[in-house]
């Protein structure tokens, strides 16, 4: 097969790309817009290069960001081949459960999950859409956040709900699961098949923000719940709250779901509780007492959340920590580390700073790790698969 695979990635503050040679599979290039709701910024790596572009022209709005993203890549790198196209799709509801071939009748079913996501599902939809009119025909597959916690227990699926809301769908699916399904394939080869095979809790932490505990690598527990709001607090997301909260809101603000969405999807989290910025980095570098108390809370609600899934899965072998901030920034890392004493957990400080794979002593109980995520590597194995068959 000749010609070039494309894999988008729009999460909710970025879409990330790659480029391979559909015949090898090597990288032809990768890259990413960052920030895309506040100041986009485009970096492109093509072999052992790295640019930052300008992104003159790029537009408000993602379907504008992505339209003009691929019309960039076209003009620097093509005109490109495009033969197939991957996209991470986040909410693949109760139906898909594997990775799909888009076609109409698809398109018009995950459409219809977009009220689950709307911070990400209109993003991942409006790329296929950007893909097909771009190289009209080709053939496109969509790769779902939700698929892989399929394995979660009946009991870590359930709403305390009435049954008919439980029997409509109405349950905990879980996120970030092909960073998960990566983490999971690299935990043998990293560090080894005894934890590989035993209890794991991953933190995903980037824009948005989650845990999923593995047992034997399969996820059996999940912070994320119906929606990527759930769980953890993230860039611009409150994460777990109590429901009388909104309850409140709505009776003395007036406030309608439109407008609980915008608060607590895109004016909480680190954003709102600092009044300064959803980005970590900001935060870490600020003086201010607002910035250290929201990072403070996102510690705070880390640590709760790892005593839960640790009580779920009976123990911690290992935690590992992943994506934008899991992986850049080990003041974080180490703040988490230093809390999780009473299981036996012993970092290394130096290995820490340093962003080596394993950042825990070599005599501590848990063992703590770094593993990069590579969601696009997720993809590009389920293009390859399909597009042979
Ligand atoms: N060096 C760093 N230190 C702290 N946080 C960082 C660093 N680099 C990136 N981040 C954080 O990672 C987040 C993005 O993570 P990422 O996993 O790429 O998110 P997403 O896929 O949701 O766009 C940024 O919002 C930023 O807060
Ligand atoms: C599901 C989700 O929150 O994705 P992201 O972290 O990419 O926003
Ligand atoms: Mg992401």
């Amino acid at each position: 097969m000749g010609g070039t695979f494309l894999i988008l990635n729009a999460g909710s503050s970025s879409v990330k790309f790659a480029l391979h040679d559909a015949h090898t599979q090597a990288r032809i290039a990768r890259g990413a817009i960052e920030g895309i709701a506040r100041a986009p910024k485009f970096t492109l790596h093509t072999g052992d290069e790295v640019e930052t572009l300008h992104t003159e022209g790029i537009g408000g709005d993602t379907t504008a960001q992505i339209d003009w993203l691929l019309s960039v890549l076209n003009d620097r790198l093509g005109p490109l081949d495009i033969v197939a196209a991957g996209h991470r799709v986040v909410h693949g509801g109760k139906e898909f459960t594997a990775p799909t071939r888009v076609t109409d009748a698809v398109m018009a079913r995950l459409a219809a999950l977009s009220p689950l996501a709307p911070g990400h599902q209109p993003h991942n939809l409006a790329g296929i859409r950007a893909t097909a009119r771009h190289w009209p025909g080709v053939d496109q597959v969509a790769c779902f956040d939700t698929a892989f916690h399929q394995t979660l227990p009946r009991c870590a699926q359930l709403f305390a709900l009435p049954r008919r809301l439980s029997d409509a769908g109405i349950l905990r699916y879980g996120f970030h699961g092909l960073s998960y399904d990566h983490i999971a394939g690299r935990l043998p080869v990293l560090l080894g098949s005894r934890v590989a095979q035993g209890k794991v809790i991953v933190a995903h932490l980037g824009s948005g923000a989650s845990l999923c505990a593995l047992q034997g690598g399969q996820s059996v527990d999940t912070t994320m719940g119906f929606t990527a709001l759930d769980g953890l607090m993230m860039g611009t997301r409150c994460g777990q709250i109590d429901p009388g909260v909104l309850l409140h809101l709505m009776r003395t603000e007036g406030l309608d779901a439109d407008a609980l969405e915008q608060l607590l999807g895109h004016e909480s989290g680190l954003l709102g509780v600092s009044g300064i910025s959803p980005d970590m980095r900001d935060l870490l570098a600020s003086p201010a007492p607002e910035a250290a108390e929201a990072v403070a809370l996102f510690v705070h609600m880390i640590l709760r959340q790892i005593g839960a899934l640790t009580a779920t899965l009976g123990g911690l072998d290992a935690l590992v920590f992943t994506a934008g901030i899991g992986e850049r920034a080990p003041e974080i890392r180490a703040r988490v580390m230093a809390g999780l004493g009473w299981l036996g957990l012993v970092a290394d400080d130096a290995a820490n700073r340093a962003n080596r794979t394993v950042i825990s002593a070599p005599h501590s109980r848990v063992t703590a790790a770094m593993i990069p995520t590579d969601e696009e590597g997720v993809i590009l194995r389920a293009l390859w698969d399909i597009a042979l068959r």
